[in-house]
């Protein structure tokens, strides 16, 4: 993993990169006194949600003023540009069924002031109630206007094939991860769920992840509660585990009843795998070293229809299926490919060749970590507005056009 002081050294340079994801920094990065502030205000929160007793009016005035003021100065958060004063007056008395507010929703982006979006829906009603702040924010980071639906499901199933292994020599990549989110449907997400939520959506998806029949797929749950620290630490290190202690989450109230209900299934050789309650329900993952696109693709779509076949998921019909975050909704697709270009990533310009392409780019160990040994991990960059399908060929496009600037350099 980037040690501590290495994430701290190129910290500007990384919030450049990642100037739109959610982040994930771990605590290890704060002294000691901001951790139990961060604690106590963790529990607090968690309790305001549950209760709905707060100042709302009061808390969203603080909060523009604190985005707006010196300590926002140096904030380029999607929330700071567009929490006017006007959306608060609309908005501070609204609450959605569950007992969401507006500061709820952008609770996580007032505390991290270095978040790229710093909004997150504590329920799925809160993208309607709050369209005034949502929907300008999904306009900004995915183009996708009011008026747009999300294209019907296209997974590309018959079409792996056409999308042939992008490095077959393995000269550039490393490896190929595909995933996405899925919400089960009458449920709310993180937090609003109460503990014995997260024990029946865990047993409910154990049971049906254990009952796929997919020979490649077959594999086991191992709850969060309960494994070894060298076993998550192992499993975070290889990149199939969710890291812990993510701040933007925590301070999205996301984190409640950690580990309860959280949780990994993979199979024997960890190429198909699903977390369970970490950010999203469910996030959907296949991964293989190599550059085979098409095989990694074909797996995660066996998967998502075995699980879909027994768990039904929500999907909203203009904003596609349903996630916490709004840069996942739509496709929710996430497609990925650790790479190594020397002489393109040297260029001043690399960020805005991959911008260019609608390509993401980010650290070895996901969001919010620094490039080792010259290793990115580059992806699509938009997920809504585009089928799951056009999410991958956005990867792999892009990709291909990097390789090729790599061979002409
Ligand atoms: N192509 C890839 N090969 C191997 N590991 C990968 C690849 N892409 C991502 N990973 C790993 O997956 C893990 C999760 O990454 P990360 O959290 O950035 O993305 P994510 O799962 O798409 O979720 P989010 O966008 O919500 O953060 C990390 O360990 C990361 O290194």
């Amino acid at each position: 993993m980037a040690s501590a002081s290495n994430i701290l050294r190129s910290r500007s340079w990384q919030l450049s990169l990642a100037a739109f994801g959610a982040g994930t920094a771990t605590y290890m990065l704060f002294p000691k006194a901001e951790m139990k502030s961060e604690k106590k205000a963790k529990a607090k929160s968690a309790e305001k949600v549950a209760s709905g007793g707060e100042d709302v009016p009061k808390l969203l005035n603080e909060a523009y003023a604190k985005l707006n003021g010196p300590d926002g100065a140096k904030c380029k958060s999607l929330l700071k540009k567009y929490l006017t004063k006007d959306v608060i007056e609309k908005n501070k008395n609204k609450k959605t069924k569950l007992g969401a507010s507006l500061y709820d929703c952008i609770r996580s982006g007032v505390y991290n002031l270095d978040a790229g979006v710093g909004v997150y829906a504590p329920d799925a009603e809160s993208y309607t109630v709050f369209a005034d702040l949502f929907d300008k924010i999904i306009e900004d980071y995915h183009g996708f206007s009011p008026k747009q639906k999300q294209p019907p499901v296209d997974l590309g199933e018959g079409r792996c094939k056409e999308l042939k292994p992008l490095d077959p020599q393995g000269k550039y990549i490393k490896s190929t991860r595909i995933r996405c989110g899925r919400s089960l449907a009458g449920f709310p997400f993180n937090p609003l769920l109460k503990a014995a939520d997260y024990e029946t959506m865990e047993a409910k998806v154990k049971q049906s992840l254990e009952s796929v029949k997919d020979k490649e797929l077959k594999g086991t749950y191992y709850p969060l509660q309960g494994m070894t620290k060298e076993t998550q630490a192992k499993l975070i290190a290889d990149h199939f585990l969710f890291k812990e202690g993510d701040r933007h989450l925590q301070h999205a109230n996301a984190c409640n009843f950690w580990p309860k209900g959280r949780g990994i299934f993979h199979n024997n050789n960890k190429s198909f795998l699903v977390w369970v309650n970490e950010e999203d329900h469910l996030r959907i993952i296949s991964m293989q070293d190599g550059s085979d696109v098409g095989n990694v693709l074909d797996r995660l779509i066996r998967g998502v229809k075995a699980i879909e076949a027994i768990v039904p998921f929500s999907r909203d019909p203009r904003l596609g299926f349903l996630t916490f975050c709004p840069t996942n909704l739509g496709s929710t697709v996430r497609a990925s490919v650790h790479i190594k270009l020397p002489k393109v990533s040297a260029r001043k310009d690399f960020k805005q060749i991959c911008d260019k392409l609608n390509l993401q780019v980010r650290g070895i160990h996901g969001e919010h970590s620094e490039s080792e040994g010259g290793v990115f991990d580059i992806s699509n960059k938009q997920r809504l507005g585009i089928s799951e399908y056009q999410a991958v060929r956005q990867m792999y496009d892009g990709v291909k056009k990097l390789i090729e600037l790599e061979e002409s350099a």
